[in-house]
């Protein structure tokens, strides 16, 4: 097999074990970052530290069916694949594994992989089953391509502590590695779906980011969780945003309410801003 310093793109699940293994017969340690595409700086974050976490990086770029509820934006989520691929070029990153729905699903497939508990709230709450369909696809990924470490988004943490509780309870042997939020100056965090913001509504957009500061600001004082949160909806739906999801208090690790036990805590966030879906989440320093 040939090893060049350009990226290189499999489709197939076979390729992509032939590639690590003649990766891993060299001795060569192996990061992985699951991508839906639409690749921006934040996937690119990742993929810079997965780069400084192992010899050899893989990037999956698959939007993966399974965690689109039926009223959701699976037909008009952006694909952009060449883009994307010069955009991990660009960066060093080894090899692309962007894979069909057929070669992910093929026909008979039955398993359905459930975290109970940490998925169930929030956007478990809000997107039946899109927990079920994240947490099937990314063991998938993983049982693929076999990587030492896998990285994920601080932005999608609730997705982030679901794959971490998985990744325990299957005795998975990969680490799992949150990545900081990327942010806009504004501090919007990046996500693919701000390209379907208007100008307008990308202005109104961080006032999400702002409302959670002043949640975690106003609980490491003291203040009550249950106003703060009542008055950030408020304040969100003033700036513009159609519908409050939710904005709770969560603990950081299993998303149960916080009960003040000294355990780290986590403002979480989703609201509809016109049709589009944002999340965001910040800590509560200790
Ligand atoms: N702003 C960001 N900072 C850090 N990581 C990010 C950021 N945005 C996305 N990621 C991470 O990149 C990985 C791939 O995410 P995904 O392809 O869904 O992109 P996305 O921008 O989150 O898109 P979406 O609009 O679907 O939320 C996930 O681990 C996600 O948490
Ligand atoms: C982890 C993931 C790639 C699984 O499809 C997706 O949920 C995402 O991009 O965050
Ligand atoms: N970044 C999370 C993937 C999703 O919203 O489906």
């Amino acid at each position: 097999m040939t090893q060049t310093d350009t990226l290189d793109i499999v489709r197939k699940v076979a390729d992509l074990r032939a590639r690590v293994k003649y990766w891993r017969d060299q001795g060569l340690s192996v990061a992985m970052v699951p991508t839906m595409g639409a690749l921006h700086d934040g996937h690119l974050t990742l993929v810079r530290a997965a780069l400084e976490a192992a010899d050899r990086v893989v990037v999956s770029v698959f939007v993966n069916p399974t965690q689109f509820g039926p009223t959701e934006d699976l037909s008009r989520y952006p694909r952009q694949e060449a883009t994307d691929a010069e955009a991990l070029d660009g960066i060093g990153c080894h090899l692309m594994f962007a894979p069909t729905v057929e070669e992910m699903y093929p026909d008979g497939f039955a398993t359905t992989i459930s975290v109970k508990g940490v998925s169930e709230p929030l956007e478990g709450a809000c997107r039946p089953g899109h927990f079920d369909g994240v947490a099937t696809v990314v063991a998938k990924l993983l049982s693929q391509c076999g990587p030492d470490v896998a990285l994920f988004g601080e932005k999608d943490w609730q997705q982030l502590a679901v794959i971490r509780r998985m990744a325990r309870d299957l005795d998975l042997p990969v680490e799992i590695r949150g990545v900081p939020t990327v942010r806009e100056a504004d501090g919007l965090a990046l996500s693919s779906r701000n390209a379907y913001l208007s100008a307008e509504q990308r202005v109104q957009a961080a006032a999400l980011h702002r409302a959670l500061v002043t949640v975690a600001e106003g609980v490491k004082a003291g203040q009550s969780p249950e106003e703060l949160c009542h008055r950030a909806a408020a304040e969100v739906l003033a700036a513009g945003f159609a519908h409050v999801d939710y904005i709770e208090v969560r603990d950081a690790a299993t998303m149960a309410p916080l009960t003040g036990n000294g355990r780290p805590g986590r403002v979480l966030a989703a609201a509809k801003l016109g049709t589009t879906r944002l999340i965001d989440n910040v800590a509560i320093e200790e």
